[in-house]
């Protein structure tokens, strides 16, 4: 019995529909059987082989290119037989079909299955074994998804960034560094009557501190590199009629949802992510928020849905209506809005106030902050920069990797350790096991990034969010 890592797979690696050209891939410790009845002769490694495809019986499937990889020269370590044939659904899963079969065929000179278990793949099952035969970390193999996944050239450059190891490069120096700090309290445990003499000849201090140091740009770095990954979520909210949908629509450059002169057009959530600088925004139009009669049981969901939407968001942008500001009735249902979006929201997110309207409105009554003009696009750009900014974007102009919220979080364990550690260490003596401690913790989070201290559970759920195929 073969463990499920060690079991032979197959899939169709190209993306599901018509194409020019698709690929059906298989990967297993030895091909050369299996590739022998597929392709009635032997290949040559990493060399195009036009060759005929074709059923047990000679029935004929397809005319197309087959390439081998033997192991470990390979995407993953192991061998890889690629049947690049033409790009049609039926095609593709015929070739699976057959190479499922002829995998199960007994070879006459072994007396065996020509390659005993093979079986369809599981999403993100090739990429989980380049990881765990160390062809890429965990950093990388997640940059792999982030690439295809991406929705913006800066993303796609930087999970490609990724992938080459850039960002896997900044976590193996801080791990070097840490471990040398290790070593170094590790190697004083033993020699306690001159361990404070020691640290201080070796600058453990100063080492620890340029540590930390460089543990912060790291962390910068990654937060950007999340950002892109996973942008913010904006909402738009405020009064019936203020412009929600107007101003989704102008910062999508489409008409996306419904702009009507009649209050309480939008009662459903309308979403779309926009792209500013690279970085994705999900902007989010909600119901107009109003109490009282005149409002049926519809728009009612509506404005419980747009609450929700509000409690979830990074940003809120609280539109109001310049050519009504100063009605008594208008100002005292912002005022009541602005206590509720106050009351609810946790201080990290801003509720950006936006004056729209401008076009309309008597030039005294424009506001400090942002005034802006949905239908005239005035004040727009001014709009998208002060979302970038309250992203925490960092016009970063070179070197950007793509990053995870899950290595946001475990640098930021890291910096935790790294602190008690400096306590510490400035506590001195009597707690150098402690800081020990706290350094070989602080180790362990940073090797969770590149996956190699990581519970099995983690692997399963990102290599399970793989598309099929990858
Ligand atoms: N046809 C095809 N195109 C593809 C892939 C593939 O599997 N098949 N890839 C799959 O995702 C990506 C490329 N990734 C790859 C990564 C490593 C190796 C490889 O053969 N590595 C060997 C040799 C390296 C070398 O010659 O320098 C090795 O690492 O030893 C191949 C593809 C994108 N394009
Ligand atoms: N003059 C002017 N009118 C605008 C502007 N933005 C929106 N409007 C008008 O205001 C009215 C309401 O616009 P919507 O975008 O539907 O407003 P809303 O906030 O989504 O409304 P609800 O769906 O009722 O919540 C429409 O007649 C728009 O044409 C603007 O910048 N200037
Ligand atoms: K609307």
């Amino acid at each position: 019995m073969l463990a499920r890592h060690q079991e032979p797979i197959v899939a169709i690696a190209t993306a599901p529909g018509r194409g020019a050209v698709g690929i059906v891939r298989v990967s297993g410790r030895k091909l050369s059987s299996l590739i022998e009845a597929l392709c009635g002769r032997s290949l040559k490694p990493r060399e195009a082989t036009y060759l005929p495809f074709a059923d047990a019986d000679g029935s004929p499937i397809d005319h197309g290119l087959a390439l081998s990889f033997v192991a470990p020269h390979s995407f993953t370590g192991e061998d890889v037989l690629e049947l690049q044939a033409h790009g049609g659904p039926v095609v593709l899963q015929l070739l699976v079909a057959r190479c499922l079969q002829a995998a199960a065929e007994m070879d006459t000179a072994t007396g065996q299955p020509r390659l005993a278990g093979l079986r369809v793949a599981q999403p993100g099952e090739f990429s989980e074994r380049a990881f765990l035969n160390d062809k890429i970390d965990l950093a990388q193999a997640e940059a792999i998804a982030d690439l295809i996944d991406a929705s913006t050239e800066a993303a796609a450059r930087s999970a490609s960034r990724s992938l080459a190891g850039d960002f896997s490069k900044e976590i193996h120096g801080l791990r070097d560094a840490l471990i040398h700090l290790r070593m170094l309290v590790e190697a004083t445990l033993d020699f306690p009557e001159e361990e404070i003499d020691f640290l201080q000849k070796a600058d453990a201090q100063g080492q620890l501190n340029r540590l930390q140091t460089a543990v912060m740009t790291v962390l910068g770095k990654a937060r950007q590199g999340a950002l892109l990954r996973e942008g913010i979520k904006v909402v738009i909210a405020g009064q019936p009629n203020a412009g929600k949908s107007s101003l989704l629509n102008a910062l999508a450059g489409a008409e996306l949802a419904i702009v009507t002169p009649i209050a309480g057009t939008t009662r459903d959530v309308v979403q779309q992510t926009i792209q500013i600088e690279g970085v994705p925004l999900h902007v989010i139009d909600t119901a107009g928020l109003r109490e009282g009669e005149g409002v049926d049981e519809v728009e009612q969901i509506g404005i419980a849905r747009a609450w929700g939407q509000i409690e979830n968001a990074d940003a809120v942008l609280f539109l109001h209506d310049l050519t009504r500001v100063g009605q008594a009735d208008y100002d005292s249902a912002d005022a009541e809005i602005s206590t509720r979006l106050h009351s609810r929201l946790p201080a990290s997110v801003a509720v950006i106030d936006v004056w729209n309207k401008a076009d309309a409105a008597p030039v005294s009554l424009e506001r400090t902050g942002l005034n802006l003009s949905a239908r005239t696009g005035e004040g727009l750009q001014a709009l998208r920069q002060q979302l970038l900014q309250q992203a925490g974007w960092q016009q970063a102009s070179e070197g950007l990797f793509i990053a995870r919220e899950r290595h946001v979080q475990a640098l930021h364990r890291v910096r935790e350790h790294l602190e008690v550690a400096d306590a510490h260490l400035a506590a001195q003596a009597q707690n150098l096991d402690l800081l020990a401690e706290e350094l070989r913790l602080g180790q362990n989070a940073l090797n969770e990034i590149t996956g190699e201290f990581s519970a099995d559970d983690l692997l399963g759920v990102i290599f399970s969010s793989f598309c099929i195929g990858k």
